[in-house]
């Protein structure tokens, strides 16, 4: 068998857009034992002391060590084992560095996975979560004052702190996006019940492999689909992407449909990812319980989908990168 060349995916976006919580589906589907996972939190300069002295957020760069990230992604990918550092949240210092070995599907995410060329060209796939401004804000509200245990001022007040350093240094980074992902309320207005409907717009990259996801899709598309979600050509911030609207009041049915041609098309030819129903994927934390998102189900379905034709894509010119990747 040839030496597995494993495929990176990258998911930048600022703090609380969700980056988590879609990991959370891409371990379903190809099995916890397939993937390593690296968040980049871990690659902070200063501990929280340090940061707060020297008046700098963790979304300025000069608190992230973009040359270590990029050294060690690249190693990853080369299969080669790294020692890398470890931030605790629960205390904000670095506990003891530890040793991580590649997998078959290695996932970098954080703040700053696009940040520099050398990171950019490591990924097989970059994904940017790019929420609805107040929804963001919302996410992040009930999760660092609800299980992160802040109060709700505290909360505000580094949302405000950090504001600067996201326009500047963070949401520069979704130009570089093979997929940018934004959920936004159905009705303008978020309450904590809209998170399980959810609309979502897909912006597709058109440096994305040519693929059969639009066939396949528009085959799918009884009337009732073709109601709830929708392929148009449009522009974000000045780009032209290919856009796929997925309206979060997808009936159940209608969802299951669309999720299981894309979960066939996907078994299919890859032996990569794991035989689960389709259903086990789009949970999201709510409180102290988790809720279901069948947008966000479909969304890290998707991804999943064009992350495996970039493997195709290798497999077909594999002089081209690294060595070809073996079949999982
Ligand atoms: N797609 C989604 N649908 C519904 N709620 C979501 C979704 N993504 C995130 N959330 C909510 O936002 C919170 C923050 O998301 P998280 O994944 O922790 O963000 P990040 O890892 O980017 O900081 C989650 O705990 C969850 O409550
Ligand atoms: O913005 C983030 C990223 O976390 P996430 O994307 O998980 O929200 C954190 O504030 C920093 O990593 C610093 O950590 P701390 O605030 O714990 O010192």
């Amino acid at each position: 068998m040839a030496k597995t060349t494993p495929l990176l995916l990258g998911i930048g976006g600022d703090s609380g857009t969700g980056k988590s919580t879609f990991v959370g589906g891409i371990y379903k589907i190809f099995g916890p034992e397939k993937i390593t996972n690296i968040n980049l939190d871990d690659y902070h300069t200063f501990d929280r002391v340090q940061r707060k002295i020297y008046g700098l957020t963790a979304l300025h760069p000069a608190a992230n060590n973009m040359a270590l990230m990029g050294k060690h992604a690249w190693q990853l990918k080369k299969g080669e084992k790294i020692i890398k550092p470890v931030y605790d949240h629960s205390t904000g210092c670095f506990a003891e560095p530890e040793e991580v070995d590649p997998n078959q599907i290695v996932i970098i995410g954080g703040l700053f996975p696009f940040f520099t060329q050398e990171l950019r060209d490591v990924f097989d796939l970059k994904v940017y979560l790019d929420p609805d401004e107040e929804l963001k804000r919302a996410w992040k509200i009930h999760r660092d004052a609800g299980r992160r245990g802040y109060s709700i001022e505290q909360v505000m007040k580094e949302i405000e702190a950090r504001q600067d350093d996201i326009r500047r240094h963070i949401e520069p980074q979704k130009e570089y996006a093979d997929i940018i992902v934004r959920f936004y309320p159905p009705n303008g207005t978020w309450s904590p019940q809209d998170d399980a409907q959810l609309n979502v717009r897909l912006f597709l990259s058109r440096t994305l492999p040519k693929t059969g996801l639009d066939e396949l899709l528009q085959e799918a598309m009884g009337r009732k689909t073709r109601r709830a979600v929708r392929l148009v050509d449009e522009d974000y911030y000045g780009q032209p992407f290919h856009t796929l609207e997925i309206d979060g009041s997808i009936s159940p049915q209608t969802a299951a449909g669309l999720e299981q041609r894309i979960w066939a098309h996907l078994l299919a030819p890859m032996k990569l990812i794991q035989d689960l129903a389709p259903d086990k994927l789009g949970s999201f934390a709510s409180g102290e319980a988790s809720g279901h998102s069948d947008a966000l189900a479909l969304v890290q379905l998707i991804s999943v989908y064009y992350l495996l034709q970039a493997r195709e894509a290798r497999q077909k010119a594999p002089q081209e990168g690294l060595a070809g990747i073996a079949e999982g």
